[in-house]
């Protein structure tokens, strides 16, 4: 099976879930890497769960402070640790939904909803080394709006139930396959992503998988969550 039969995955994964592990992703592309999303709410000693997650296996490339419904000035205070963690390790830190807040911290980049202002005025406000991602829940035509406006990846999701937030739109692993057979521009898959279910998206064509609960509320710790996520296939 090549990605050119992509629109057949879906099919083959639900008449046979062992059906991803058999599956090769294209080999032209890098190995998939975990994007890490904060937990809803942090404290000042998250700097040392996200230190251990980031050093336990070299495939975490993006943290993104997500804190809903928290006054900006105090993000700011506790986004500080933080960058200097991603930093120190080359990770990209990313803001969520603020390109003020982002231009503030002078942070790698900013995550944009569809409600959250528009990757045009983020790329002039943060500069042309900015990374811009943009949520495009399970639609081709979002993700073609936000490749055409200059995104710097496109996050499709939720792939599976999640306990984080609630979720509208719930994608198919083919639509990871039928962008990256099409695009250069890197996709992220979310929502409800585990080590146990994460197979058909890394075998799609998922270039990141952004999680935050599987790595946050795994009984062993994060390290644990982030060995397990390494050892699938097509994670490096
Ligand atoms: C990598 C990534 N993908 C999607 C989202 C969701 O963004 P949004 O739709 O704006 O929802 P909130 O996260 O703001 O609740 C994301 N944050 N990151
Ligand atoms: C922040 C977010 N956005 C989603 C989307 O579908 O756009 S799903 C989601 C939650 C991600 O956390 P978890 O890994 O715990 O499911
Ligand atoms: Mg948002």
């Amino acid at each position: 099976m090549t990605p050119n039969d992509i629109d057949d995955f879906d099919d083959a994964l639900s008449l046979d879930p062992g059906f991803a592990d058999r599956f090769e992703r294209d080999e032209a592309r890098p190995p998939c890497k975990l994007y890490l999303i904060s937990p809803p709410a942090i404290d000042a000693g998250f700097a040392e769960a996200l230190a251990a997650a980031i050093d336990a296996a070299p495939i975490v490339a993006a943290f993104q402070l997500r804190l809903k419904g928290i006054d900006e000035h105090r993000i700011a205070e506790l986004a500080r640790p933080l960058q200097a963690v991603c930093a120190s390790r080359e990770v990209a830190f990313i803001v969520n939904d603020s390109i003020g807040l982002a231009k503030r911290l002078d942070a790698d980049g900013v995550h944009l909803g569809q409600e959250d202002g528009d990757p045009r005025e983020a790329r002039q406000v943060l500069g042309p080394k900015a990374q811009i991602g943009v949520t495009c829940h399970d639609s081709r035509h979002l993700a073609m709006e936000a490749g055409e406006a200059g995104a710097d990846y496109v996050a499709f999701g939720a792939f599976y139930e999640t306990g984080t937030k609630p979720t509208k739109h719930r994608p198919e692993p083919s639509i990871l396959g039928w962008w990256s057979t099409l695009f250069e521009l890197p996709s992220v898959a979310i929502g409800g992503i585990t080590p146990a279910n994460a197979a058909p998206l890394i075998a799609a064509g998922a270039d990141f998988l952004a999680v935050s609960g599987a790595v946050w509320n795994h009984a062993g710790g994060p390290a644990a969550a982030v060995r397990e996520f390494a050892a699938l296939k097509g994670m490096g």
